[in-house]
């Protein structure tokens, strides 16, 4: 990967121009780099089934983790697990210290593990700017009653809330659309808002299901350029369950492959592209036109 893919409004994106400053959070303290997500001998079973089977790896501190694998292969299982949404039969699956297995999704986000959706879940009607807002919601101090009654203090908080709301557009690319209803934009900009969202949480990591899943070739190139950007420019940790090998290729420091609920393989792009498992299991074709497909792929 280049610089410029890897930065928003690079050769590859053209999707945002300004990064907010790591350093600017919307508590104004300086930013520190995330604690490791660990998964570690994480099972599922649903009556029968074992979707994951002793799973385990590790999203090190600011990296682009993929997670991928033929279909059923469980990546949507363990996407579920890392958001709260499943909870493990077994293992375990920690940010830093903190134990997340068993927590609700609400608890799992409060401790800054934000999500993406595959299928979008946008409020219809609302603007791009409130779909964001969305996101601040554990962020705002304000009470019920301050906000009601708006006092000061609750109008000056809606008033920062905007502008980091603003800066975050800006940065994936959406100042211009602040005030058009999410649900009338184009679908590649409809992701990219709940991007958004999700960035609007501030979090320390990210799990995108499927970030280009129905997109234009463009689409995929601006999206791919903004998560380069939100690692680079963020740290952020993120978790990316993708389909798009090319986009897993162009984007991510380290890969987990999965096959029918197993790890098989584990390591950089190129090392996982070129295993002979992962071949047989994922692709099916030989190690070297493997290679040659995944290749032609992450040509844009
Ligand atoms: N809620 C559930 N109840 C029963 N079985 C399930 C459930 N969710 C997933 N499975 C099964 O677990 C296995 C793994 O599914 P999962 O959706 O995690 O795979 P995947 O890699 O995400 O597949 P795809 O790429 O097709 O989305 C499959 O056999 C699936 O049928």
């Amino acid at each position: 990967m280049t610089d410029s893919e890897k930065t928003p409004g690079g050769a590859s994106g053209g999707a945002a121009a300004g990064h907010p400053e790591r350093t600017v959070g919307h508590t104004g303290e300086e930013s520190h780099p995330p604690p490791p997500l660990t998964v570690t001998d994480v099972t599922v079973r649903f009556a029968g089934l074992t979707a994951l089977d002793s799973v385990s790896f590790t999203v090190e501190p600011g990296s682009v983790h993929a997670v991928i694998g033929p279909n059923g292969a469980g990546k949507s299982t363990c996407f579920n697990v890392l958001s709260g949404v499943y909870r493990a039969t077994s293992g375990s699956v920690r940010l830093g210290r903190t134990e997340l297995t068993g927590l609700a999704p609400h608890r799992v986000a409060a401790l800054g593990i934000a999500r993406t959706f595959q299928n979008l879940a946008l409020p219809p009607h609302a603007t791009v700017a409130d779909s964001m807002l969305l996101g601040r919601h554990r962020l705002t101090r304000a009470g019920f009653l301050a906000t009601g009654l708006r006092l000061p203090s609750a109008a000056r908080e809606a008033r920062e809330h905007r502008a980091r709301v603003g800066e975050i557009a800006e940065f994936v690319g959406l100042a211009g659309d602040l005030d058009r209803p999410a649900g009338a934009l184009p679908y590649g900009k409809q992701k990219l808002v709940e991007l958004g969202r999700a960035l609007c949480m501030e979090p320390t990591v990210l799990l995108l299901d499927e970030p280009v899943a129905g997109m234009t070739a463009d689409e995929r190139r601006r999206t791919a350029a903004v998560v380069a950007g939100v690692r680079e420019g963020l740290g952020i940790s993120i978790v990316l369950v993708e389909h798009d090998m090319g986009v897993v290729m162009r984007l991510a420091d380290a890969v987990t492959v999965l096959d029918f609920g197993r790890r098989i393989a584990g390591g950089t792009p190129a090392q996982v592209q070129s295993d002979p498992a992962v071949v047989r299991a994922y692709l099916g074709e030989s190690p070297q036109s493997a290679e040659t497909a995944a290749n032609e792929e992450a040509t844009p």
